[in-house]
């Protein structure tokens, strides 16, 4: 564990610090109660020798003295630790953090990220601080009276060791079944989260259709949960009786040992007080491990959580990156890849290129590699084998953070910040002067949705952006780009049905972004005007590139694209019919 815990800091000189204080401290108690064997000798008799106690009792003073001063110091010590360690190690995951690739951010690894960077870390650095102390005057404070009971009388010294083998036995098992039932609490505490996000996000459909408190499959999770719980605490009772039976036990068997040898007149009365107090000092601390068991194994699961974050593999760095690049041509060839833990490629093969001053439109059934072609572009994750070349550089070569300056991705579920439209906008440029943000959102069709916003550009979006519709948030996103003079642009256009007004406005935002000579845009297109106003299309099936060309040759063929096109059209007409 200390091993552990020096890999998270590797400046571990606080905890250092902290821990020999309170070394010192249990070593100390240990030592001051050793004192009691001569001081008691001397007093404890017909005619107390007062003289020969003074030496030993002006050594138990000074010792005294010395604790109070180290407690003293180890007090502000531990408060400064707790806060400074958990800031090192945020600091730590969020620089690593940085480094990896973005594909690396799905929905869980977010989610196990806050966790880590706000509660485990608090966590951890806290319990190091507050279960380290107890824990080392719980092991040391008994070490040191046994060694000094080995000097006043072995017999009982040894006694004493057969108790804390024992004891470490039966705690070693209490550990390894509270560490069996943290795990499956573990487990069943997430399944229940994962339900909770679900029974919040679906809320509109359940209502719908009268299960707003919840799915039976939420219900059974929490089931199990409740379950897990009970069945974790009835097992872990067990040992935690089997450990203070040990402990009282050894305290009966301490006492008939003291209580023979005292009758038998093989030690004095004095030296019976004496180790009768030595042994419940012994006891005490021992006793007092079984409720750090529980407290340990929460620091070592929140560490291991931590580690694994810490673990996440980054982004591969070339030695001497392509810090510029001279175009915004995009190019695959044979490119292969497969999503880490996925079993099949998301692309086989795939060769394709997409020039600057031009819009191509990536098309084809669900799962067919559309998302994949625009996440490899923005490096999320590195190609398994082909070349992938942006501006005729590979992308592995190319400085990770010039290759983010050049690209914009505008995703269907446009993410705002809850913040004014203009602060939203100027993310992408903050000191684009006013004349750009207003070309910028013309271009975007986003001038007519800040006109009618009651505080125009000052008015927030509400929290991610939820003041604004989805077609609305998506011509911010576009509007972003522009501002950011993105060469290359990825669109995944909006699949859900917009009103006609977005529709057209997205359309055109969509055409803008194309009329720049050096920019190449690439659109995951759903809509019969967006792949009619493309250059080129690209349709893939399967992983594959199944057909290239203009949208007018590839409807001509009758193709895979003229039935994805007719299928566009026939679903837009019939929400027109709808809406009529
Ligand atoms: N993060 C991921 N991990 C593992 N496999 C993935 C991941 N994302 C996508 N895939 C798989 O890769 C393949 C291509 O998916 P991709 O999202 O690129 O398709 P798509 O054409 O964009 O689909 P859609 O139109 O539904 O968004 C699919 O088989 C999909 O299941």
């Amino acid at each position: 564990m200390i091993r552990r815990l020096h890999r998270l800091w590797p400046d571990p000189r606080l905890l250092s610090r902290l821990w020999s204080l309170t070394a010192a401290q249990a070593v100390l108690q240990g030592l001051l109660l050793g004192l009691l064997v001569p001081i008691l000798d001397a007093v404890v008799r017909p005619e107390p020798d007062l003289a020969s106690a003074a030496p030993w009792l002006v050594l138990g003073a000074a010792g005294a003295l010395a604790y109070g001063v180290l407690s003293v110091v180890a007090d502000p010590v531990g408060y400064a630790a707790a806060g400074a360690l958990a800031a090192q190690l945020r600091q730590r995951l969020m620089r690593h953090v940085a480094t990896l690739p973005l594909g690396w951010f799905t929905a869980e690894h977010k989610a196990r990220l806050a966790r880590g960077v706000t509660a485990d870390v608090g966590d951890a650095a806290q319990l190091a601080v507050t279960i380290g102390g107890p824990v080392i005057v719980s092991t040391l404070l008994p070490a040191t009276v046994v060694a000094v009971t080995f000097a006043a009388d072995w017999r009982v010294a040894l006694l004493l060791c057969a108790i804390a083998l024992l004891a470490s036995w039966a705690l070693r098992h209490a550990a390894h079944v509270s560490a069996v039932s943290e795990i499956e609490l573990e487990r069943a505490a997430t399944s229940v989260a994962g339900r909770a996000i679900e029974l919040g996000q679906a809320q509109p459909v359940l209502r719908a259709a009268g299960h707003a408190e919840g799915t039976p499959r939420m219900r059974a999770v929490l089931e199990e949960h409740r379950e897990t719980y009970r069945e974790g605490m009835r097992r872990a009772r067990r040992p935690f009786f089997v450990y203070t039976g040990v402990v009282a036990a050894g305290f009966v068997a301490v006492l008939a040992l003291i209580a023979a040898l005292l009758l038998s007149g093989r030690i004095e009365v004095a030296l019976a007080i004496a180790l009768l107090v030595l042994a419940a000092r012994f006891l005490q601390p021992l006793g007092n491990l079984i409720d750090l068991v529980g407290a340990l194994r929460a620091m070592t699961n929140k560490i291991t959580r931590i580690e694994e974050l810490l673990a996440a593999p980054v982004l591969p760095m070339p030695a001497d990156p392509v810090r510029a690049i001279g175009s915004a041509d995009v190019e695959f060839s044979h490119v292969t890849f497969t999503y880490p833990g996925g079993d099949a490629p998301a692309l086989r093969e795939v060769s394709l290129r997409c020039r600057p001053g031009t819009t191509t439109a990536l098309v084809g059934p669900s799962g067919s590699g559309k998302t994949t072609v625009t996440r490899l572009i923005a490096r999320f994750f590195d190609i398994d084998s082909g070349l992938l070349r942006v501006g005729g550089v590979d992308v592995r070569e190319l400085d990770p953070g010039v290759l983010l300056d050049e690209i914009a991705i505008v995703f269907q579920e446009v993410y705002l910040f809850d913040d004014t439209i203009e602060n939203n906008l100027r993310l992408a440029h903050p000191e684009a002067t006013w004349d750009e943000l207003a070309q910028a959102a013309r271009a975007a069709r986003l001038d007519e949705v800040v006109e009618r916003l009651p505080d125009g550009w000052n008015t927030r979006v509400g929290e991610a952006g939820a003041q604004l519709s989805g077609g609305e948030r998506q011509r911010v996103a576009i509007a972003r780009a522009i501002l950011k003079r993105a060469r290359i642009v990825l669109v995944d256009e909006a699949s859900s049905a917009l009103d006609p007004e977005n529709e057209a406005a997205i359309t055109q935002a969509i055409a803008n972004l194309g009329d720049d000579p050096d920019r190449t845009v690439i659109v995951i297109a759903h809509r019969p005007a967006t792949l009619a106003a493309a250059d080129h299309v690209i349709s893939l099936d399967g992983g594959r590139v199944a057909e290239t060309g203009t949208p007018a040759q590839l409807l001509s063929t009758g193709g895979a694209f003229a039935r994805i096109s007719r299928q566009y059209e026939r679903a837009r007409q019939w929400r027109i019919a709808g809406h009529g």
